[in-house]
């Protein structure tokens, strides 16, 4: 008797920009295949970037096979034949000829467009939504990730928040992250990671963290905005309050420890926050800037949730920081917002962990799919 086929997914990626989309996709696709054993096609139009995340990507190939998964570039798209889900990420749009395929299959394939992440209300009205394609009569589904159980949920492997509570209750783990990264850290100084867009007002944030008076050792990775941030290391020859580890590009599968191992995270984009809330540590985020302001109240809506349990004054603390950070349109005296942060860390540091178990409790956006896809297939 043979074995059932696994469940088949194809999952389309753009790289628009940085690394939040493909690191998305990836992350998506390997938990189809080591908790559900689906057989996973990922089909990019930018393997360099994926090359990155996973260094053991070949970006000159065709088509290869890393992690138990298949990966192909966008052009070898047309030849496929497609898999039972397509997961098209971020309206990424995957070529005509592959939808006409889709078309032509009984019954065609569960279609899925997983959207960004967002905390906006809206999100729980379109979360499920489903449009027909005009031509090819095919049914899209529009799956939100979120922070309420109205959305598709956020991504979170079976395993993550063991593995994250083991690391921060073993006394030594952190050191030997350090250590493993050749780095030897001062024991009383906080370990600020740092991943941020450029901003006009890094030398300002930098300014309050020197005027605070308390070292921090802070942790670079590769970012645009590392030669501001050496252009005020330069302009600050003497001062060692502040000492500041260039990072290298770490594999993403490495991402989780680099957070597990700092005690205060500066984080940005999409999947970077979310790894943050489920490293459940003190955070500040860099929300990919638009035009006009326009992420202003998309950063307002994350707070909406993030605040639940937080007292007034810690959140008014935590907000106060964070949108100052992420609005260019106005000059800001870092100082006392960082010091009212500091002094308010202990109550920000336990809300990180209650609000961890809370969103815990949501299913995750694996599943989600997963049941989106054997509901299509009667499974
Ligand atoms: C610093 C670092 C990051 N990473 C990974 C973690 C994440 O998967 C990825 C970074 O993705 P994000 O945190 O989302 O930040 P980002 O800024 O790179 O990506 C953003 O790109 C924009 C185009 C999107 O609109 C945003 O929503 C967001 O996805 O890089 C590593 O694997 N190793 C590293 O050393």
């Amino acid at each position: 008797m043979h074995a059932a086929a696994p469940f088949s997914c194809d999952i389309f990626c753009r790289v628009i920009d940085n690394y939040g989309d493909i690191g998305v996709c990836w992350r998506l696709a390997r938990q189809l295949v080591d908790e559900y054993q689906w057989a996973v096609r990922l089909l990019v139009d930018d393997l360099q970037s994926l090359a990155k995340l996973v260094p053991t990507v070949d970006p000159t190939l065709a088509q290869q096979r890393i992690a138990g998964l298949v990966i192909w570039q966008w052009e070898q798209a047309p030849s496929a034949t497609p898999a039972q889900m397509v997961v098209e990420a971020f309206a990424c749009d995957p070529p005509v000829t592959y939808l006409q395929r889709m078309a032509q299959q009984t019954p065609p394939p569960a279609w899925v467009n997983l959207e960004y992440l967002s905390a906006e209300t809206w999100v729980e009205d379109c979360h499920g939504l489903v449009s027909r394609h005009p031509q090819l009569g095919l049914e899209k589904v529009f799956v939100f990730p979120g922070f309420s159980p109205r959305t598709g949920g956020l991504l979170r492997e079976k395993g993550l928040l063991a593995a994250a509570s083991a690391f921060n209750l073993s006394p030594a783990a952190a050191d030997q992250f350090w250590t493993t990264q050749g780095l030897t850290l001062r024991a009383q100084a906080p370990r600020l990671f740092f991943f941020t867009y450029a901003s006009p007002h890094i030398p300002a944030l930098l300014d309050a963290w020197l005027s605070h008076g308390q070292a921090l050792e802070i942790l670079l990775p590769p970012t645009p905005a590392t030669p501001q941030v050496e252009a005020w290391l330069a302009a600050h020859p003497n001062q060692t309050l502040l000492r500041v580890h260039p990072l290298p590009f770490l594999p993403q599968a490495e991402f989780d420890r680099l957070l597990w191992a700092s005690d205060l995270l500066f984080v940005r984009g999409e999947d970077s926050l979310v790894r943050a809330q489920w490293a459940a540590k003190p955070m500040i985020w860099h929300i990919y800037p638009q035009a006009e302001q326009a992420h202003l109240p998309k950063l307002a809506a994350f707070y909406s949730h993030y605040s639940q349990g937080l007292t007034a004054s810690a959140l008014a603390a935590q907000t106060a920081l964070n949108q100052a950070w992420c609005d260019t349109n106005r000059a800001v005296d870092f100082a006392p917002l960082w010091a009212n942060w500091r002094q308010h860390l202990p109550e920000i540091q336990s809300h990180a962990l209650s609000w961890r178990a809370e969103l815990s409790q949501q299913p995750d956006l694996a599943t989600v799919l997963v049941s989106q896809a054997y509901k299509k297939w009667g499974q």
